[in-house]
């Protein structure tokens, strides 16, 4: 085998999720039997200041020759950056992208992908244009074990999923948590909200059991009926947002599939971060498979067959535990000991992508990505739900 190629990150953004990743990026890829490809830091920024960019450099362990910028701009004009990871707030990662497509690099974008599809298609299309690498970074989908979920369904081992139930919710008090609203999780000017940060959950459970697992000439999108309840205090992010979503499927493959997406910042998915009762539930005529929360990160399955038969899987994250964190918009937590977070996955898939020459994740492409933002549109027009214009326009660039 030919020794591993050395993809050369960028890191734009130095707030909570990029500290995780970071960390995440660097352990060893062999700790995970990962052999073709290695990751290191050779820049990051922030916009508040250079000296914060050091300090997360430091943070991070990042090698001591890795620069350090001030600015997003200059990030995007080092000419050794393969790829930048945006780990900004939804509201930004429209600009961001941008920017650094309109320089030149590849990208790895935080979920949300964007504000909405117009956003999304329009990334989408620039990234083709200057044949660009382009993955919304949702970790979840890369992975072993939403790997081995779809597995068991494209083998038929419950028949054709009929159902899908999928839940991502964490309890907070949001009024006491984030009291001054400035907070991204509810802060309209930075799309705050359920839907946007932990709906894609929910709705990624669903289009992975139910869309990407169809052969994409199948692939069709789905009707949409919501509900969505807005976040008292401001009214203008969702607090509490369910989604019931219908996929055309042929006779052949038992008529239309239905799902129940559902997200809420009040209220939690199983109470007291109990893990002991699936947040996802996927169903078909030969049985169920059954996802234990979080939904984002999950470590268990169970699968029940029509029979009685139970099968159960535990799935850890692989090593090294210490030093790669465990962060959450909601203040954080703690990996079980000696477990990495789990978003080494995806940065080996778009590193995996470069090295191959692809242009788009394998495991969730931007047409996915893009019916998906389509679908938390139609969400927030049924519920009324719209951001401030600055953050929703696809005008580049725009000053937010
Ligand atoms: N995959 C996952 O598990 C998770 C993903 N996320 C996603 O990552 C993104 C960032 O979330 P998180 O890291 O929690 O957010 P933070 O608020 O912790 O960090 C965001 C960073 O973005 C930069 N930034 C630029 N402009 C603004 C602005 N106007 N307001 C606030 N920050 C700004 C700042 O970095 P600087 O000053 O350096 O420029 C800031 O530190 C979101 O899209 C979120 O959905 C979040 C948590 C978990
Ligand atoms: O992506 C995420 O996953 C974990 C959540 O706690 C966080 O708010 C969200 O952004």
């Amino acid at each position: 085998m030919s020794s591993p190629k050395t993809i050369r990150w960028g890191i734009l953004a130095t707030g909570g999720i990029a500290v995780t990743f970071t960390k995440d990026l660097l352990v060893d890829p062999t700790t995970r039997g990962v052999k073709h490809i290695k990751h290191t830091v050779v820049a990051a920024a922030s916009s508040s200041s250079k000296s914060r960019a050091e300090s997360f450099l430091k943070d991070v362990g990042a090698p001591s020759e890795a620069k350090a910028y001030g600015s997003y701009e200059e990030l995007v004009k080092d000419p050794n950056i393969d790829i930048i990871y945006i780990a900004t707030p939804h509201s930004h990662h429209y600009q961001n992208a941008m920017l650094c497509l309109e320089a030149g690099k590849n990208v790895l974008c935080e979920k949300a992908f964007t504000v909405n599809a117009a956003q999304a298609r329009a990334l989408a299309d620039r990234a083709k244009e200057k044949g660009l690498f382009l993955m919304e970074a949702v970790w979840t989908r890369y992975f072993p074990l939403s790997v081995y979920v779809r597995e068991q369904i494209t083998s038929g081992r419950i028949g054709p999923v009929a159902r899908v139930f999928a839940d991502n919710s964490m309890a907070t008090n949001p009024e006491e948590a984030w009291k001054d609203g400035k907070h991204r999780m509810v802060n309209p000017e930075l799309a705050g909200g359920a839907l946007l940060d932990l709906g894609i959950y929910s709705l990624t459970w669903v289009f992975q059991t139910l869309y990407h697992t169809q052969p994409e000439s199948a692939r069709k999108p789905p009707k949409v009926l919501a509900a969505l309840k807005n976040y008292g205090a401001t009214q203008d992010a969702d607090e509490t947002t369910t989604v019931v979503l219908s996929f055309p499927r042929s006779e052949e493959l038992g008529g239309d599939a239905h799902a129940i997406a559902t997200t809420s910042i009040r209220i939690a998915t199983t109470p007291g971060g109990n893990t002991d009762a699936p947040g996802i539930r996927i169903q078909g005529p030969k049985g169920e498979i059954q996802v234990f929360p979080p939904a984002f990160r999950p470590t268990k399955t169970k699968i029940i067959g029509k029979d009685g038969s139970v099968e159960e899987k535990e799935w850890p994250q692989p090593g090294p535990g210490e030093g790669s964190g465990w962060y959450n918009g909601f203040g954080g937590g703690k990996n079980a000991e000696g477990e990495g977070h789990g978003m080494f996955w995806e940065a080996d898939e778009a590193a995996s992508a470069l090295v191959e020459g692809r242009k788009e994740g394998k495991y969730e492409g931007l047409e996915e990505s893009i019916v998906i933002m389509e679908v938390m549109d139609e969400v927030r027009r049924q519920g009324g739900l719209t951001y401030p214009e600055k953050i929703e326009t696809t005008k580049y660039p725009t000053q937010l």
